[in-house]
């Protein structure tokens, strides 16, 4: 039997994956809040749950089969070395240019752009001829422009309710996000019937969860 190791993103991707993973036959068979390698329901399939940030470095390397994870983090990842086979549909949201409401961009320098993307958003800027200064953070961008840190932030947004609730609009959609199901490349050629099987079936779970919503 081919064993398999599915790299799931903790969080958010995580609890939106358990009704898939279970239409599949794989849900978690043990404790998931502590355990970071969890047995599944099928004997051959086991889950190890990462930070969303380390999925793709899991998958390149082979220390998972699969995984799930964001395409703001794959994007960020920038030339994945791992196939995307599957856009699984969960988690759903869009990579945004937000600013205070009535905002002016200054003349006399670069605008200042915080964000925990700094790959996405230098290259949406520099696809745009204009040159910025990127500050690195690691959440809670919406202060950014509260406090004088910078003109604008890309983020993700969903209901919008974090923009709205601290006085920031949405000024330009960068792209849509969903999470997506990467396979590393070498285990897509020895495991190939094993894979393909999972594959098929997170497709068809996507298919039914849509056609319930
Ligand atoms: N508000 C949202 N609505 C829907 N999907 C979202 C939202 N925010 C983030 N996501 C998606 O879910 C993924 C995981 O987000 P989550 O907030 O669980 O982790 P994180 O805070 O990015 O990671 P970490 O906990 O390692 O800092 C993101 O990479 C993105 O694809
Ligand atoms: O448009 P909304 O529905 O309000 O969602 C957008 C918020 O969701 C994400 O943060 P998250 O809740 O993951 O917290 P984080 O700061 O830990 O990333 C994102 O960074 C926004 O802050």
């Amino acid at each position: 039997m081919t064993g398999l190791t599915l790299a799931l993103s903790k969080g958010r991707i995580l609890d939106e994956s358990l009704p898939l993973l279970e239409h599949v036959g794989i849900a978690p068979a043990g404790d998931i809040d502590r355990l970071l390698r969890v047995p599944s329901t099928r004997a051959d399939v086991s889950l190890v749950m990462i930070r969303p940030a380390d999925v793709p470095t899991y998958v390149e390397h082979g220390a998972a089969d699969l995984g799930i994870v964001g395409k703001d983090v794959l994007m960020e990842h920038g030339g994945s070395d791992l196939y995307e086979p599957l856009d699984i549909g969960i988690a759903q949201c869009r990579m945004s240019v937000a600013a205070v409401k009535g905002y002016v961009a200054p003349r006399n320098r670069r605008l200042r752009i915080a964000t925990k993307y700094p790959e996405i958003a230098r290259r949406f800027y520099a696809a745009r001829g204009e040159q910025v200064e990127i500050i690195k953070l690691y959440g809670s961008m919406e202060l950014a422009p509260l406090v004088g840190l910078a003109d604008q932030i890309v983020d993700l947004v969903a209901t919008g309710n974090t923009l709205r609730a601290n006085g920031l609009v949405e000024v330009e959609k960068i792209c849509d996000i969903s999470s997506r199901l990467v396979v590393n490349k070498a285990s897509m050629k020895m495991k190939h019937a094993a894979i393909q099987h999972l594959i098929d079936a997170f497709r068809d779970a996507d298919a039914k969860r849509v056609r319930a919503s």
